[in-house]
C-alpha cells in the first residue's frame, strides 16, 4: 500500500501549487488559493418519521469569488466531510476559470445517506439545509446546484424554501431546477454530454477513430448515465459499466438507453440482461480505448494506476485520479482529460440557466447544446495547445489557464 494522501484537500492543494510554480507566481497567490475564503458549518435538525429528532451536519464552502459569485453543487453522501467540501469548492473555482465563466467556486455538502431517508425526511433535510445557509447564498452571492445524491426535485424544495425566506420568487439562487421552476433545457444531461464531447476531442488529438473506440464506464448516476448515452451516440461502444452495487460487461456493447430504464426500475446496473458481471477493480483495468470515471474521488491511486490499460481517461467525476497516480499514468503515456475541463458542462449549462433566470428569456434545447459544444471545444483546444507548448499534462495546463485568470482578477482588485 502506498503512503499517498487520499485527502482531497491535500490533493487539490498539490495540483494548485504545481500550476502556481509553473506560472512563476508570487507565493502569496498560492497562499490565497490553498484554502477557501469562507466556510459555514451548520447543524440541521430533522424530525424523523418515527418521531425522533436527528441532527445532520452540513457545510457550504466558498473558495474564491474574484471572478464572480461562487457556484457549485450540493452533495448528500454519508462520507461528506469538511475537507472534501473545501476541495470540491476549490475545484469549482478552477473549473469555472478554465471555461471562462464569470464565477468563483463553491460547494456544499451534508453528511447523510439520502437513500436511507423517506421522501418526507429528505424534503425536511433539504429545506433545513438551505435555511441554514440562506444568509450566504443568493443569485449574486453563491449559487448552488445538484451534485452526488441530490437532483432537480431537491433543488425545487430548496428554491421554494429560499423564496419563502425572501418573500418573493428567486429562481436565480439555484440551478439544476425542474423546467417548470426556471430550469434550463439541457441541464440534466449537460455534464454527461460534456464528458462525451471531451472524449471526442481527445480521441481526435490521439488519432483514434471514435467509431471504433471501446469504453468502460464507472458510475451510472446523473453524470455516468448521460456520459454513456452520449459516448454511444457519438459513436463509441460502451462495453462495461459499474455502480456502487456491482457491474456488467458485454464485449459487443451495452444498450445504454435500455440500461437507463433498467436502473430506473431496479436501482442498479446489476443483472442487466445479456451481460456478465464485473467488479469495479476489473472495470478499471480493462483493455479499452476510453475509461470514463463518473463516480467519486480517489478511484485511481498510486496503488492501482499501474494496472490501467485504457489509452485515455475522461474524468466525469471530481478528483477521481490522485496526483501520485497522475505521475504513473503520465509515465505510461495515458492521456488524462482532467475533471475541471471534462465535467465542466454541468456548470456551463448552470450558467446558462442562471442567465435565463436573470433575463427571464428562455432558450431552446438546440441553442443550449450548441453553445455548450462551442464553449467546451474551445476550452479543450486552449488546454491542449498550452499542454503541447509547455510539455505538461492536460491537468496542469488546465490549472495554468484557470489560475492565471483568477490571479489576474485578484490582481485587478488589489488583493495580491
Ligand atoms: N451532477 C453534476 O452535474 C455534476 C457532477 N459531477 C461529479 O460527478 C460525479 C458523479 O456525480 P453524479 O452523477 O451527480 O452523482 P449521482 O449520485 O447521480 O451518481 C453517482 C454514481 O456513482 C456510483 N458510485 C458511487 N460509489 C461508487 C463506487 N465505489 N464504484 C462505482 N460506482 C460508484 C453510484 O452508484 C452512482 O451510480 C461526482 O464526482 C460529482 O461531483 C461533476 C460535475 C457536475
Ligand atoms: O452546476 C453547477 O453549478 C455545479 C455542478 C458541480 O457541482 C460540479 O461541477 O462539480
Amino acid at each position: 500500500m502506498s503512503t499517498e494522501s487520499l485527502n482531497p484537500l491535500v490533493n487539490a492543494q498539490k495540483q494548485i501549487k504545481a500550476a502556481c510554480d509553473l506560472l512563476g507566481l508570487d507565493p502569496a497567490v498560492y497562499e490565497m488559493l490553498k484554502e477557501p475564503m469562507r466556510v459555514l458549518e451548520v447543524s440541521i435538525p430533522v424530525r424523523m418519521d418515527d418521531g425522533s429528532l436527528r441532527v445532520f451536519k452540513g457545510w457550504r464552502s466558498q473558495h474564491n469569488d474574484a471572478l464572480g459569485p461562487t457556484k457549485g453543487g450540493i452533495r448528500f453522501h454519508q462520507n461528506v466531510n469538511l475537507d472534501e467540501v473545501k476541495a470540491l469548492s476549490m475545484w469549482m473555482t478552477f473549473k469555472c476559470g478554465v471555461l471562462g465563466l464569470p464565477y468563483g467556486g463553491g460547494k456544499g455538502g451534508v453528511c447523510v445517506d439520502p437513500t436511507k431517508l423517506s421522501k418526507r425526511e429528505l424534503e425536511q433535510l433539504s429545506r433545513g439545509y438551505i435555511r441554514a445557509i440562506a444568509t450566504i447564498v443568493g443569485p449574486e452571492l453563491d449559487i448552488p446546484a445538484p451534485d452526488v445524491g441530490t437532483n432537480a426535485e431537491i433543488m425545487a424544495w430548496m428554491v421554494d424554501e429560499y423564496s419563502k425566506i425572501k418573500g418573493y420568487n428567486s429562481f436565480g439562487v439555484i440551478t439544476g431546477k425542474p423546467l417548470i421552476l426556471g430550469g434550463s433545457k439541457g441541464r440534466t444531461d449537460a455534464t454527461g454530454y460534456g464528458v462525451a464531447l471531451t472524449a471526442r476531442e481527445g480521441a481526435k488529438r490521439l488519432g483514434m477513430d471514435f467509431n471504433k473506440c471501446t469504453v468502460a464506464l464507472q458510475g451510472f448516476g446523473n453524470v455516468g448515465s448521460y456520459s454513456g448515452l452520449y459516448l454511444h451516440r457519438l459513436g463509441g461502444k460502451v462495453i462495461a459499466v459499474t455502480d456502487v452495487f456491482g457491474g456488467i460487461y458485454n464485449k459487443d456493447g451495452i444498450d445504454i438507453e435500455k440500461l437507463m430504464e433498467h436502473v430506473k426500475k431496479t436501482g442498479s446496473v446489476v443483472n442487466f440482461p445479456g451481460t456478465t458481471s464485473i467488479n469495479n477493480e476489473q472495470l478499471l483495468s480493462l483493455d479499452v480505448d476510453i475509461l470514463a470515471l463518473c463516480a467519486l474521488e480517489n478511484q485511481i491511486t498510486a496503488d492501482n494506476a499501474d494496472t490501467i490499460k485504457a489509452k485515455m481517461i475522461v474524468e466525469g467525476a471530481n478528483g477521481p485520479v490522485t496526483p501520485e497516480a497522475d505521475k504513473i499514468l503520465d509515465s505510461k503515456g495515458i492521456f488524462v482529460c482532467p475533471d475541471i475541463l471534462t465535467n465542466a458542462g454541468g456548470v456551463m449549462v448552470s450558467y446558462f440557466e442562471w442567465v435565463q433566470n436573470l433575463t427571464n428569456l428562455y432558450w431552446s434545447e438546440e441553442e443550449v447544446k450548441q453553445r455548450q459544444e462551442e464553449g467546451m471545444v474551445e476550452a479543450f483546444k486552449a488546454v491542449y495547445d498550452l499542454a503541447q507548448q509547455y510539455k505538461v499534462n492536460m491537468r496542469t495546463a488546465a490549472y495554468m489557464i484557470s489560475i492565471k485568470r483568477v490571479y489576474e482578477a485578484m490582481k485587478a482588485r488589489g488583493w495580491v
